[in-house]
């Protein structure tokens, strides 16, 4: 039968995903379901591997369903994923052996302290872009290693098996056959060397992790093994997969220096892609893997923000302001400003430009006139302003000052937060006509590892923008307004 359609698995922070796409890139169906959070200790963030799986192959099942596609119509299944949240299961059984670990758990911040008490950070900076940060997955599974019992005898008898989201999802998708990641994840563990683009075996020695756990890494754009939907049919390749961020950045087809995309998910992640050159940053951010025009390994430069969208889910969980994300829209624009109130959302420490682990989430500026809109306005704005120290962070580092920037993610949908930001950053924001650009990257690359397209310049064609945001306040506002968030954050910190 014809190959008609690619299917991008999203495995996300909140959400799995699976989304089939035509030829012409336009979304055919899409189906989504959320998964547990687990908050075991304050600082602590964790996700059951199986219930990921769950809700990620059942999205898959139902996709097809939904849209009444047989498994042999479909090219390709590409996979994007959350990344450094950490898994480890038994090569035998296919069992973890913990939860995983979320990329926004603090626990491992003293293994960092240790690392950097033993003189690794510039090693660290130089060879895999990163920063000591718990953020990354290398602190994570020596942390598993250390604290589940008999875990690393295990380990050293070569029985236990480390993935990222990519890696745990292939493994099950090709029934534990194949142990595979790919430079954007590798990128991410803090064990892989950025310019030699192998796994590194000082940093190996220094957390005391085995070579045998780690999978082997293929380019983001291949074929790595085949799957049966639910075990039957015809099979599928799975081809072509990147971390969320990079998958985004190759969905918004940043394959060019210069280019660069800001990603409104649970986080919100800046990236500019810089081509073959890794560039090293003096501001804060992180040099990462991306994915060239070809498939091929391009590097970039990245800011990451750990509460971008789950600032809103706060305000809708645990201070039950809102029932809906999208509510936040109709509140915030009830109100001139936000009265003089700065939120800053350093949940889970602050991430760039800053990498704070030790600070903590503040509200400032609170008088009685201040009620539950100037709040809610204060959340959605603290999130343009993390991304505004992102993008001047960007500027310093790159020499790139962008007039415009490309936007995705689930958060975009709201209007009031975009033209803040075209507002704050004084730089026009671009959304496209398709904000699931993340699953998009992951389709293009599954779709060009199996011919589905011939080349990017194919797809250039396929993308569309929906809206213009154009910065409409004076200078002098803006820089009251911003001053005012720098402010904020210092005391945070303190
Ligand atoms: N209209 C909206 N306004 C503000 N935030 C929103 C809106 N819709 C969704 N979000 C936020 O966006 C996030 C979901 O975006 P998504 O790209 O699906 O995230 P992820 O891939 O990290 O799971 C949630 O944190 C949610 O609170
Ligand atoms: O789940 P998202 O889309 O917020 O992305 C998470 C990032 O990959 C973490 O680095």
């Amino acid at each position: 039968m014809q190959k008609k359609y690619v299917v991008a698995l999203d495995q996300g922070t909140t959400s799995s995903r699976a989304i089939v796409f035509d030829h012409d890139a336009n979304i055919v169906s899409v189906s989504q379901r959320e998964f547990t959070q687990l908050y075991p200790n304050p600082g602590w963030v964790e996700h059951d591997p199986m219930e990921i799986w769950a809700s990620q192959s059942s999205v898959l099942i139902e996709v097809l369903a939904r849209a009444g596609i047989h498994s042999d119509e479909v090219a390709a299944i590409g996979i994007t994923n959350q990344r450094e949240t950490t898994v480890i299961w038994e090569k035998a059984t296919g069992k973890p052996i913990y939860n995983a670990i979320v990329w926004q758990c603090r626990r491992s911040a003293e293994i960092c302290e240790q690392l950097k008490a033993q003189g690794l950070e510039e090693y660290v900076r130089d060879n895999t872009g990163l920063l000591l940060d718990p953020y990354f997955s290398g602190t994570k599974i020596k942390w598993i290693l250390d604290n589940v019992p008999n875990a690393r005898a295990q380990a050293e008898r070569g029985e236990l098996l480390f993935g990222t989201i990519d890696t745990w999802l292939v493994w099950k998708l090709t029934e534990g056959k194949v142990h595979v990641t790919d430079p954007t994840n590798a990128a991410r563990t803090l064990l892989f060397n950025i310019h030699s683009l192998t796994w590194d075996n000082k940093l190996l020695e220094a957390l005391d992790i085995p070579l045998s756990m780690l999978p082997e890494v293929k380019p983001s754009c291949s074929v790595y093994g085949t799957t049966r939907i639910a075990g039957e049919g015809s099979e599928i390749q799975v081809a072509g997969m990147a971390g969320d961020q990079q998958a985004a950045l190759f969905g918004q087809l940043c394959v060019e220096p210069g280019m660069a995309k800001n990603t409104y998910g649970t986080g919100c992640f800046l990236l500019m892609n810089t081509g073959t050159k890794a560039v090293r940053s003096n501001h804060g951010l992180l040099t990462t893997v991306a994915v060239g025009p070809k498939g091929e390994v391009n590097y970039a430069l990245e800011g990451s923000v750990f509460m971008g969208g789950a600032t809103i889910q706060w305000l809708r969980d645990e201070l039950g302001l809102i029932r809906d994300a999208s509510d936040t829209e109709y509140f915030a624009s009830k109100v001139a400003d936000t009265n003089g109130v700065y939120l800053v959302p350093a949940f889970v420490g602050l991430g760039a430009p800053y990498w704070d682990p030790n600070a903590r989430g503040a509200l400032f500026g609170l008088t009685r006139g201040a009620n539950r809109n100037h709040i809610i306005r204060a959340a959605l704005e603290s999130i343009a302003y993390q991304s505004k120290d992102l993008l001047d962070a960007m500027t310093k580092d790159s020499g790139v000052s962008l007039k415009r920037l490309k936007v995705d993610g689930g958060a975009v949908a709201n209007d009031f937060l975009m033209q803040f930001q075209a507002d704050i950053t004084d730089v026009e924001v671009l959304r496209p006509s398709n904000c699931e650009t993340t699953a998009l990257g992951a389709a293009f690359l599954a779709g060009l590892a199996v011919g589905f397209w011939e080349s990017v310049i194919e797809l250039e064609h396929k993308a569309c923008i929906d809206k213009h945001f154009i910065p409409n306040i004076d200078a002098q506002t803006r820089g009251s307004l911003y001053a005012g968030w720098q402010d904020a954050v210092a005391r945070t910190r303190a």
